[in-house]
């Protein structure tokens, strides 16, 4: 007799962040509130918004380094906590911090081990990780230079690398393209296009300038007025909703590669 029964679905993927009524205080001061949004799994997601208007802030929410005053946060499913090894985060300025010394798989390794590095040799199978992640962004080549010789978007890459090392879910990149020059820029754009497209993973990127990042980028949460939303990028591309953002007069022009934004009366 044919047995009938199927399995049962697979569960869906919780969203990748969660904001209900959320506020953040810093300092005394309310940096933003009434955050209502979800992100959904798989989305590639620009955080755009004038300076100090806490897009930063939101990555700490989300990486349980700071409480929200009010609401409810959810990151994968869960309440922020810190450590969660689903998240990779790789922060601003990064590599400019790291010294002369560390080498560029000692720095990818620092994504497994942690806290822990130094304390004991990495295993075998650390290390076949380590050398995976730093192929897929196409570092291999220069994994044992060290971070100070490398070019401003190789380590970009690295960086990168040391992120989804452990296999993270979700990344959130904060400003992964800042003193990049074009053909870096664009090369960290086509790389974090490859990882969505090879599996899974959610990425979250700060940016200033969202023009390089619009060929990936599926969706945005944009810090207005106080307040953080999150929409489809078409519906934030607009010259309204820019130059709003932006305080300045912004012109969308669209091209047969995409959209461009430009500065201009
Ligand atoms: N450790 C802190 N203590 C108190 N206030 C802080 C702290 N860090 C940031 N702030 C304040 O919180 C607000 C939001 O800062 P945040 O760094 O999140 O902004 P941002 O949008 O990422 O800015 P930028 O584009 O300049 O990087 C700012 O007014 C800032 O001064």
């Amino acid at each position: 007799m044919t047995d009938v029964r199927t399995a049962d679905p697979a569960p869906a993927a919780p969203p990748a962040l969660v904001l209900d009524d959320v506020s953040v205080v810093r300092g005394g001061r309310t940096v933003w509130s009434q955050g209502t949004l979800t992100v959904p799994t798989g989305a590639v997601v620009g955080v755009i918004g004038p300076n100090g208007a806490g897009k930063t802030t939101l990555f700490q929410l989300a990486l349980g380094l700071l409480p929200p005053a009010t609401g409810r946060i959810e990151v994968l499913g869960r309440t922020p906590s810190r450590g969660d090894r689903r998240i990779g985060y790789v922060p601003q300025n990064y590599t400019a911090a790291l010294g002369e010394t560390v080498r560029a798989r000692d720095l990818v390794m620092l994504g497994l081990t942690g806290g822990r590095f130094g304390l004991r040799r990495a295993s075998a199978e650390e290390r076949a990780r380590v050398d995976g992640a730093l192929a897929r962004v196409g570092a291999s080549g220069y994994a044992d230079r060290r971070m100070s010789e490398l070019s401003g978007g190789q380590q970009q890459r690295v960086a990168i690398a040391q992120a989804i090392v452990d296999d993270a879910e979700l990344l959130l990149l904060d400003e992964p393209l800042a003193n990049l020059d074009l053909r870096n820029q664009h090369e960290v754009v086509t790389l974090l296009g490859e990882l969505t497209r090879s599996r899974q993973v959610t990425i979250m990127v700060v940016v200033h300038d969202l023009n390089p990042l619009l060929p990936v980028l599926t969706d945005a949460v944009y810090l207005l007025d106080g307040h953080p939303h999150h929409d489809p990028i078409d519906a934030v591309v607009t010259e309204d909703l820019l130059t709003h953002l932006y305080g300045t007069p912004v012109r969308v022009v669209r091209t047969a590669q995409g959209d461009l934004f430009t500065r201009g009366g």
